[in-house]
């Protein structure tokens, strides 16, 4: 069942600041996603079953415990290219998940007057098998227009159907987000932000500028 799940916590409200500086330069810059991967896997095991445990302590009494299942069954997929940091703060969490790549360019000349939407160039998908039990996160940190993670969506679950469909994003826009509920109405969507335009180039407004350039020192 779709839901948008908004992080306010302070340090990733703080990070985020960091990230829309227009000051803040590269390295900052992927330092910065990095830590907010990290802080959104925290957020995301909130809300996945726990199970009672119970394990001996070398005092050779027991101690009741939790077992987190769902950590075996992560399946995480990077959106090329501004998702790579993003994801290696997410791995820091989930340092057991299956992983994939899929290459994704919002094809600018594609854009027309009186439309936002992009068509998107898929040139690389590899994706493990999906299985019932997963939960899947595809980490993009850029949810403007929702073109390229429907497209993304449309390649990956083709791989199978998981328990879950997280979409990890930094900052979110309302129209993109219901562009992916509308085709994805059991997406659930974690960012740090919703921004309330996209400008006349599809770009956020606010927002932080392009995080793949921003991340990766030009286009
Ligand atoms: O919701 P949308 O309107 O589709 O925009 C979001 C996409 O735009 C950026 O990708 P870009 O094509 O700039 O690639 P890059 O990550 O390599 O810079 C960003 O990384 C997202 O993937
Ligand atoms: O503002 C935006 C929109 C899409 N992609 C970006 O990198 N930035
Ligand atoms: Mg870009």
């Amino acid at each position: 069942m779709g839901r948008v799940v908004v992080i306010d916590h302070p340090l990733a409200q703080a990070i985020l600041t960091t990230l829309r500086d227009k000051n803040t330069k590269q390295i900052e810059f992927r330092k910065g996603l990095v830590r907010l991967g990290r802080l959104m896997g925290y957020e995301i095991v909130k809300s996945m079953d726990i199970e009672t445990v119970e394990v001996e302590t070398p005092l050779g009494v027991k101690a009741k415990g939790v077992r987190i299942r769902d950590l075996d069954h992560v399946v995480i997929i990077q959106v090329l290219r501004a998702a790579m940091p993003l994801v290696e703060g997410l791995v820091k969490i989930f340092a057991n998940a299956r992983m994939g790549v899929v290459s994704a360019r919002r094809v600018e000349e594609s854009h027309k007057p009186g439309s936002l939407d992009f068509d998107i160039e898929i040139t690389y998908v590899k994706v493990p098998k999906i299985l019932e039990d997963d939960i899947l996160i595809v980490a993009d940190p850029m949810l403007a227009t929702g073109s390229t993670i429907t497209s993304v969506l449309k390649h990956v679950l083709k791989y199978g159907i998981p328990k879950r469909t997280i979409i990890a994003s930094v900052i979110a826009t309302k129209y993109g987000i219901e562009r992916v509920l509308r085709d994805y109405p059991f997406a659930e969507i974690y960012t740090v932000s919703i921004d309330p335009e996209i400008n006349e180039k599809g770009y956020i407004v606010p927002g932080l500028g392009d995080a793949g350039d921003r991340a990766f020192g030009g286009p």
